[in-house]
């Protein structure tokens, strides 16, 4: 049977561990290293997808915690899968909710079976097993699915970290059992493991033993520092194939893209680009420009003068600051649009660098122009 997903490394950065690679897909054939924009509740916000398919959008997240609460994963199915129901039809990836309950859902409980929260929504108690995250995303119909896991605080204890990744390992096999449609939906196992290296080499062999077609890393950008999160890469990469996809979850600012494709990361989510937009923040290749800051008022630039987006050509600091001030919601359009354009433009940028052999002259530029070398 072939695999729902299908990796191919085309080029090895010489000088790093950085891959240029084809991730072939039931929507799609599309270049990593990639940034996935994140759309938790079946929108990307403040997005529609015809601008993100202008902005190079190739694959883009939802959530099984949220959109199993609310509106349910039955009406999605009913409306004939994600895809159909917010009109996307290149990729689709959900997570599987588990870092949601322990992020967003009060009192939780994790039992063996699987963990026990109040929903956020309304109070309600519910349970989520690994069988039934598996059922939701089956139903939600992603093209690439994660396991239920457990995402546990990076400063754990040894034998809480070491407990938690061998249930993780348990959850993703009694997952990949009940998972119903692996022909066309690839299920991702999630290495944890925190900052313990012989934990994340467990959980990594634990997980390539049961064959999964790709692997996120997890448990990462809950806290750490980057260098901490950069150190736990440079071990826990090396444990997975290099025949699949590998995914690092939560992971968006300009940095730490580059910095985890150099350790062979091929997949990255994150809500910072359109979070951030929603207050008027920008990322430039100069830093970051809070838009809505007075002394924008009288100035006619664009938000990014070294930008050729749609934003950058069309529209004014000025005339944006007004917008967000005014609450006006073409004001967060057009900052989302720019902070995604500039992301997906980053990883274009990456990837010509990896064709060219000089990621790390590409990462100098961007630590020094980016003011991201400031102290
Ligand atoms: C921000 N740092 C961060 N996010 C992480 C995630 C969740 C990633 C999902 O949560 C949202 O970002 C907060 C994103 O929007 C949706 C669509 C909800 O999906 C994305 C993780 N998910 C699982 N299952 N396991 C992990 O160890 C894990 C670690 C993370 N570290």
């Amino acid at each position: 049977m072939d695999p729902a997903v299908k990796y191919t490394l085309i080029k090895k950065e010489k000088h790093t561990g950085a891959r240029l690679g084809l991730l072939e897909t039931p929507h799609g054939t599309f270049e990593t290293p990639m940034f996935m924009p994140v759309g938790t509740e079946a929108t990307v916000k403040n997005m529609s997808p015809e601008d993100l398919e202008k902005i190079g959008a190739s694959i883009i997240l939802s959530n099984t915690y949220h959109l199993w609460l609310r509106p349910g994963e039955d009406i999605v199915k009913e409306a004939g899968g994600l895809h159909k129901f917010m009109n996307w039809n290149k990729g689709i990836l959900t997570d599987s909710g588990g870092f949601q309950v322990f992020s967003l859902a009060k009192t939780r409980d994790i039992t063996e079976a699987g963990v026990h929260f109040r929903n956020h929504l309304n109070g309600r108690r519910e349970f989520l097993s690994p069988e039934k995250a598996i059922q939701i995303e089956n139903d939600l119909g992603p093209d690439i699915m994660m396991s239920l896991d457990e995402c546990p605080p990076f400063f754990e204890s040894y034998d809480y970290i070491k407990d938690s990744v061998e249930r993780t390992s348990r959850w993703a096999e009694r997952g990949l059992r009940a998972h119903r449609n692996p022909d066309w939906q690839a299920l991702f196992g999630i290495v944890q493991g925190a900052g313990f290296e012989d934990l994340r080499k467990q959980s990594a062999q634990d997980l390539v033993s049961m064959d999964f077609p790709g692997y996120s890393i997890g448990g990462l950008s809950v806290g750490e520092s980057k260098e901490e999160m950069n150190h736990v890469l440079d071990f826990t990469a090396p444990f997975l194939p290099e025949n699949k996809p590998r995914y690092l979850m939560g992971v968006g600012s300009a940095d730490s893209l580059i910095d985890g494709v150099i350790r062979g990361i091929d997949m990255f989510d994150c809500v910072l680009p359109t979070r951030i937009a929603r207050n008027g923040t920008c990322m430039t290749t100069k830093g970051r420009l809070v838009v809505k800051n007075a002394k924008y008022a009288r100035d006619f630039r664009p938000l990014d003068e070294n930008c050729d987006c749609y934003v950058c050509r069309n529209y004014s600091r000025a005339y944006i600051r007004h917008l967000i001030n005014a609450n006006e919601l073409f004001g967060t359009h057009l900052t989302s649009y720019h902070n995604l354009y500039f992301l997906l433009k980053l990883m274009a940028d990456v990837r010509q660098s990896i064709r060219d052999d000089n990621l790390l002259e590409f990462r100098e530029h961007v630590f020094e122009e980016y003011g991201f070398n400031k102290k």
